[in-house]
């Protein structure tokens, strides 16, 4: 990441019969980062991030986006923008090398033939590039999607919940490729519900209602919301979690097989519950550094009250 940053906006505002659906959003994007847009469904993510490239005229607020206007300079903007949708928009009865050669004299890439080339062996699709894009399996499907976006070598890549319907492995192969490209100073900008994506973004924004509740380095996040958190693992964790979700101090329970994640924003509190619990002996309380994963599932339920104070 270089210090110039590859997005700067301010005050962005859209609103839709009379109901603003992204209200006074400001954010900046470092070079190369790969930034996440959280929030429930309908929340602005998708308006937001169309705004901060271009790709959607904001009715107030303004700013920059790699270098130029996003008001008056939206053309520019395009240009050097990859954007894969959620949906598969290829054409499933030509093969990968048709449909990468297809879109890049769409976007009258210069040198087309050895670009198509490079594509096919960047994203490992080569052996594959005479079978028909309507035979492939989700995995692949999305691996020429992304093949197709990056064709005419964008500086900045929208992803719009990259990894939906795709197998883990894939998932795990697609972000390795997210990863180089964001190491070669490819801005990316993901909007997602997941949480393994939302784990592998650099930085996140959470959005609600329109408004940015939360934004910053994502392994800050937890602190940022002041997130404590006890792992408990023991006998019947099943009634222990059961009885812990009707404790005030608790404000979230998240469980990973046998083991709980306890977690509250009062310190004080849930230490006197840990101690208070932890006295018979049946269950061990330790205390461990809340992460992302804990501060996701409690973004993602809505206690969005409890740290708007937060919001950066
Ligand atoms: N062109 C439009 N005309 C009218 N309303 C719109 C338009 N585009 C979006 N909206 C509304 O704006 C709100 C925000 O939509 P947006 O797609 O940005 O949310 P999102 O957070 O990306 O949602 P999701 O997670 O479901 O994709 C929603 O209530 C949506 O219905």
């Amino acid at each position: 990441m270089t210090d110039a940053p590859a997005i700067t906006v301010t005050g962005l505002t859209k609103r839709y019969g009379g109901r603003a659906v992204v209200d006074h959003f400001d954010l900046q994007v470092p070079r190369g980062a790969i930034y996440g847009f959280l929030g429930p469904n309908g929340s602005g993510k998708t308006t937001t991030i169309r705004m901060m490239c271009g790709l959607l005229t904001p009715d107030a607020g303004k700013g920059s986006c790699l270098g130029f206007d996003i008001l008056t300079e939206q053309a520019r903007i395009k240009e050097r923008v990859g954007y894969m949708t959620q949906k598969f928009s290829l054409y499933e009865d030509l093969t990968i090398r048709e449909n990468l050669d297809f879109i890049a004299r769409m976007f009258g890439v210069r040198d087309r033939r050895n670009r198509v080339r490079a594509a096919l062996d960047d994203l490992g699709l080569a052996d594959r590039a005479t079978q028909y894009a309507g035979t492939l399996s989700g995995g692949w499907k999305q691996r020429l999607a992304l093949a197709a976006c990056m064709i005419h070598d964008p500086e900045l890549l929208l992803l719009d919940e990259p990894t939906a319907g795709v197998d883990p492995k894939a998932r795990r192969d697609f972000w390795d490729e997210i990863r180089k490209l964001s190491a070669r100073g490819v801005t990316v900008l993901v909007s997602t519900h997941y949480m393994d994506e939302a784990i592998q973004c650099d930085f996140i924004a959470y959005i609600a209602y329109g408004k940015k509740l939360i934004s910053g380095v994502a392994r800050e996040i937890p602190e940022m919301i002041g997130l404590y958190t006890y792992r408990v693992t023991g006998n019947d964790i099943s009634a222990l979690e059961a009885r812990l979700r009707q404790e005030e101090a608790v404000a979230q329970v998240a469980r990973f097989g046998a083991v709980l994640h306890v977690s509250g924003t009062d310190k004080a509190a849930l230490d006197a519950l840990a101690a208070r619990y932890g006295k018979d002996g049946s269950h061990r309380w330790e205390r461990k550094e809340a992460e992302l994963e804990e501060a996701f599932i409690y973004l993602m339920g809505g206690a969005a009250d409890n740290f708007a104070g937060a919001a950066s």
